[in-house]
């Protein structure tokens, strides 16, 4: 199968139990919540999202013909050395296209591998690394894996929700916009009276890396 990529870039997680960890980020076009256009957003069934996953014009990014092909120029962009390496899939919704081919293909390479899914399709069978965040009034069908990272607030997904589902770790992520230091402010608030949350900043951006 062919796989469409907005971009490939080498930075370092930003986000959740791996924040601050080298990783290759290979951004997948298109995603089964929204369209990606401005004027679809408000009705759209996620209608937060701080990307741009339309097309396949960022760095790195294009149409990879065969998983081969797609996992040696992943391995063409990390820059962190020989161990530890690491593959985070994103999007857009990375599930649409991540398939056993290419999990295997970036295994034989020697890395980790990572997904950042909106939980409402099956995760295949291999990744190393599940994070599942919720988006409200999308059901959950990804209900394992090793953190839920729920943007808050979100006012038809609430954590009570999401609390006792099977994973090692649960984050709220203040929801980035316009709003951001309230919706911080609240986040701080929710896991100092519930410990069963932690707080997850998107440290990339306040660094300012990719
Ligand atoms: C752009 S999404 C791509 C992966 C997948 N479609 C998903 O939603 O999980 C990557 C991460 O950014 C989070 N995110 C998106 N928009 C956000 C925002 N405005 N504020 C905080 N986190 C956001 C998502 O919830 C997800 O954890
Ligand atoms: N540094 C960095 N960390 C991230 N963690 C999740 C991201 C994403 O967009 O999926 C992201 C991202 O875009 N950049
Ligand atoms: S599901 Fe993920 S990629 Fe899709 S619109 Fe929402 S945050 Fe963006
Ligand atoms: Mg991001």
């Amino acid at each position: 199968m062919a796989y469409a990529v907005k971009e490939l870039f080498h930075t370092l997680q930003g986000e959740g139990a791996q924040a601050g960890r080298a990783a290759v980020f290979c951004r997948f076009s298109g995603c089964n919540l929204w369209s990606g256009r401005e004027e679809d957003r408000a009705t759209a069934a996620c209608t937060f999202c701080d990307t741009d996953f339309i097309g396949m014009d960022g760095a790195g990014g294009g149409r990879f013909a065969t998983s081969d092909d797609l996992a040696d120029a992943i391995a063409r962009t990390w820059e962190g050395g020989p161990r530890h390496r690491y593959v985070v899939f994103t999007g857009g919704e990375p599930l649409l296209q991540l398939d056993p081919a290419l999990i295997a293909a970036v295994h034989a390479r020697g890395f980790e591998i990572a997904v950042e899914t909106n939980g409402t399709l099956p995760a295949p069978a291999g990744i190393d690394w599940i994070c599942v965040s919720p988006k409200a009034g999308n059901p959950i069908v990804q209900r394992s894996g090793h953190e839920l990272k729920l943007v808050f607030p979100q006012a038809e997904a609430l954590p009570e929700a999401f609390a006792e589902l099977d994973f090692h770790h649960h984050w709220l992520q203040p929801m980035d916009g316009p709003e951001r230091l309230a919706n911080t402010a609240e986040a701080v608030a929710y896991c100092r009276r519930d410990a069963r949350w932690r707080l997850s900043l998107q440290t990339h951006k306040i660094i300012g890396i990719p």
